[in-house]
């Protein structure tokens, strides 16, 4: 069977191991050639392992446990299999997890994922993008102003507890139409056993646990925070029918776009309602899913790498300031000149992708021809009912397409770039729907709080010998996690 499957693909290099170790359970292993290419592979070998094998397409054989892998880090191949959604659909097999509350858009493929993608894309419209900027810069005033107040120098052990809140906390207002405050202390509301914020941060963070523990596990309740999840699960599918019952009796309808209010609209047409209340909810959870520790660690990646290079900060800075002439806060009407915020925001993405395999089936016998770093090319192979998994960090670390792939230059997104080695949200039909979503709140993020304050990396006696290489694998040591979590990312912000 092995030397069946190795034939099938004309012996294309690439691994050839005992296991099967692609998923979840390639987590437990260390890399051990032969046996299995190791956990967090994608992210650890970057393009080392494609360099190797001398192709931007390498297939992964094992000889026990199923099929064979695709890796492709190659633009045009990317391109060629995320266009041809029929070829190349999404296995959807992987995703039964996701629909926890319900169905929805990134669990699902044909004509069901047709008709979600023809309800949820219009919510994401430009007054939502509109909504997305106004409520960032709320919630980062009400940081700067409730939270580290007249302090000078604020010291944040790891980044991530203000760009997860401030991520939540936007999703919360321009997502769920419900804001947020920082410091507020909600009241328990009558009939829940915890508040909105509270469900909407422990369903977040702990969606992964809810997930893969089953139903009788957790209803034990055998721990603090096993139950904690249980109850902040029911406690935001009560507080979604809630919201959903009080909308469609209110006698006066607001004019709202949040995504939940354009959800709930476009389902109030005449006839039949176009989602069932379970696909509604199903698909704002896999928003908030999809969008908040995503948005959440870029930012976290993008604060990092601007405290690590000084020089790219005060750059940044000065574009900053020469939109902002007056000194003002930023408006939605300057995202497009604060090109330089977006380029910093692109650099981070492509140095580090929050998703690093994006997976494909193949659904024909069918094949795809590359081309090498030599100009050599090559026609590869691909069985009906073998995997793909597009490489983001095999991608975006490609020289072919970048040009020193490891320094943080933010400058290459300005002018021409090559877009299609650039896949962090995805492409073609089913590219990433919150990606103007997120790059809306990433920027205005960024450009409010730079403006406002620099940021540094916390000085630390115990790391003063370090050299800029252990200083880099320190600060942005991360594991794999729904989206690649950054471990710990001490920073100091001082005012300006
Ligand atoms: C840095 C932030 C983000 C990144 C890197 C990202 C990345 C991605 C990727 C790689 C996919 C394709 C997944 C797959 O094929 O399995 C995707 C799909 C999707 N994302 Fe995002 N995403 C981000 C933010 C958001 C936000 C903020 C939202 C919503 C508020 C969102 C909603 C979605 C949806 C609904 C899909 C499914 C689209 C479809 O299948 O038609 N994402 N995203």
């Amino acid at each position: 069977q092995f030397r069946r499957a190795v034939h099938s693909v004309q012996n294309h290099p690439g691994y050839r191991t005992l296991l099967n170790t692609l998923g979840p359970v390639e987590n437990f292993f260390p890399r051990i050639p032969g046996l299995t290419p190791g956990s967090f592979h994608m992210w650890q070998r970057k393009h080392k392992d494609f360099e190797q094998h001398g192709w931007d397409m390498i297939t992964y054989v094992p000889c026990f446990g199923s099929r064979t892998n695709f890796y492709v880090a190659d633009a045009d191949a990317i391109r060629e299999i995320t266009t041809h959604r029929h070829r190349f659909p999404k296995p959807i097999e992987q995703y039964r997890l996701l629909t926890y509350f319900g169905g929805n858009i990134v669990a699902s493929e044909g004509d069901v994922w047709k008709r979600y993608r023809r309800i949820t894309a219009p919510a994401f419209s430009e007054r939502n993008n509109r909504l997305v900027w106004d409520e960032t810069r709320l919630v980062m005033q009400d940081l700067f102003d409730n939270v580290w107040g007249d302090q000078r120098e604020i010291d944040v052990g790891h980044c991530v507890d203000i760009t997860l809140p401030i991520a939540l906390y936007v999703i919360g207002a321009a997502g769920f139409g419900r804001r947020i405050s920082w410091k507020a202390d909600e009241v328990v509301p009558l009939g829940h056993a915890c508040t909105f914020k509270d469900a909407l941060h422990t369903v977040s963070t702990n969606v992964f646990y809810r997930l893969v523990i089953p139903d009788w596990f957790l209803n034990l309740g055998l721990t603090q925070n096993l139950r904690d999840i249980k109850t902040s699960f029911d406690e935001l599918q009560s507080y979604m029918m809630e919201m959903i019952r009080a909308r469609r009796q209110a006698e006066k309808k607001e004019e709202r776009y949040d995504l939940f209010s354009s959800l709930l609209d476009a389902n109030a047409g005449e006839g039949e309602p176009s989602l069932a209340d379970s696909e509604l909810i199903g698909n704002l959870f896999i928003f908030l899913l999809a969008g908040h520790e995503t948005t959440a660690h870029t930012l976290c990646y993008a604060f990092g790498l601007l405290a690590m290079h000084q020089d790219e900060q005060e750059r940044l800075y000065q574009h900053i300031t020469s939109v902002l002439r007056d000194g003002r806060l930023p408006e939605y009407e300057d995202y497009n000149s604060l090109s330089y915020c977006q380029a910093v925001l692109y650099e981070t993405l492509r140095l580090f992708p929050p998703v690093h395999s994006i997976p494909k089936s193949v659904a024909e016998d069918t094949s795809i021809t590359i081309t090498n770093a030599n100009g050599q090319r090559t026609t590869v192979p691909m069985p009906k009912g073998s995997s793909i998994s597009i490489h983001t960090p095999g991608l975006h670390y490609n020289p072919r397409h970048w040009p020193d792939p490891h320094r943080f230059a933010p400058a290459r997104f300005l002018g021409e770039w090559p877009r299609d080695a650039f896949v962090p949200f995805s492409a073609g039909p089913r590219a990433c729907l919150g990606r103007r979503f997120s790059e809306t709140e990433s920027v205005a993020a960024l450009a409010t709080l730079v403006l406002r304050y620099r940021v540094a990396v916390r000085a630390d006696p115990r790391f003063a010998g370090e050299t800029c290489d252990e200083r880099w694998a320190r600060v942005f040591a991360s594991r794999p996690g729904v989206s690649m979590t950054p471990l710990g990312v001490p920073l100091v912000f001082t005012r300006r």
